[in-house]
């Protein structure tokens, strides 16, 4: 039986990810606000394009803070930013579809969702998408060290330097493998389940753009930043 023990230096790193994480939460009042109302389509994907637009920005400052990502050829800081940004947005929508709430919320949550000018398509691979995150009841290390880890992906497009990025990645999968087996003691696979997520969420990733322009509406206007990191307009 392998004695799993985290190191002194795994916790600082842990601590720097977990305290970066929860200063650049975005505000979960998004779950309320659609909770409060029913929006029309228009209304709805101005809500998501002005959440997603602070959420990047969020995003910005939470990887900032991953040790040695500043460090990093500066192309490839972008390239990483780039290429993670909708993944880091639709593990947030997981994360907080999987917060705990009052009976039924969820169920009117989902309803006000799907509901939202999303086309029908993207529905099922979506919630499926949350539903999975849901069931792994993950601590808050769980989730900062996955959207560390999901930012820090070597083969994003672009990236020149590969080996400076999986250097850095590296020991957050190191973390994240010894604090699942500490608190999943009785689940060997948590650790493989968790990572399996992360390939669920690169599919969502092929879905996003369609997603966008399929919105019943016209005329979908992004912010700058969002015409940037999401490649539309
Ligand atoms: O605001 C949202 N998510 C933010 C983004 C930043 C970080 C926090 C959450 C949206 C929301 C905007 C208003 C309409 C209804 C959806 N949301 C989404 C969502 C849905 C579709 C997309 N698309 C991306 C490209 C095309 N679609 N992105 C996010 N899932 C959510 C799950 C929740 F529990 C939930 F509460 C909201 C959620």
């Amino acid at each position: 039986k392998e004695k799993v023990e985290i190191t002194k230096a795994q916790r600082a790193l842990m601590k720097v990810i977990v305290d970066a994480y929860n200063r650049h939460k975005i505000p979960q009042d998004v779950a309320k606000k659609l909770l409060q109302d029913q929006y029309s389509a228009e209304e709805n994907f101005l809500l998501l394009t002005e959440m997603a637009t602070s959420q990047v920005q969020v995003l910005v400052e939470f990887t900032k803070n991953i040790p040695g990502f500043l460090s990093l050829n500066h192309e490839d800081q972008i390239a990483l930013l780039k290429g993670s940004a909708v993944e880091a947005m639709f593990l947030r929508s997981a994360q907080v579809f999987s917060q705990k709430m009052p009976n039924g919320h969820t169920e009117v949550l989902e309803e006000r969702i799907r509901k939202s000018g999303i086309s029908e398509e993207f529905m099922t691979p979506m919630f499926n998408f949350y539903k999975s995150i849901g069931e792994l009841h993950m601590i808050e290390e769980e989730q900062a060290l996955l959207t560390a880890i999901t930012i820090l992906t070597p083969d994003r497009p672009f990236v020149k330097d590969q080996q400076a990025v999986e250097r850095l990645q590296e020991p957050m999968l190191e973390v994240l493998r010894k604090l699942c087996v500490l608190q999943h003691p009785q689940e060997p696979q948590y650790f493989a389940r968790l990572l399996g997520r992360l390939t669920e969420l690169r599919t969502l990733n092929h879905y996003h753009a369609e997603m966008l322009t399929s919105w019943r509406m016209n005329d979908h206007k992004f912010t700058p930043l969002l015409c940037e990191i999401w490649d539309v307009q």
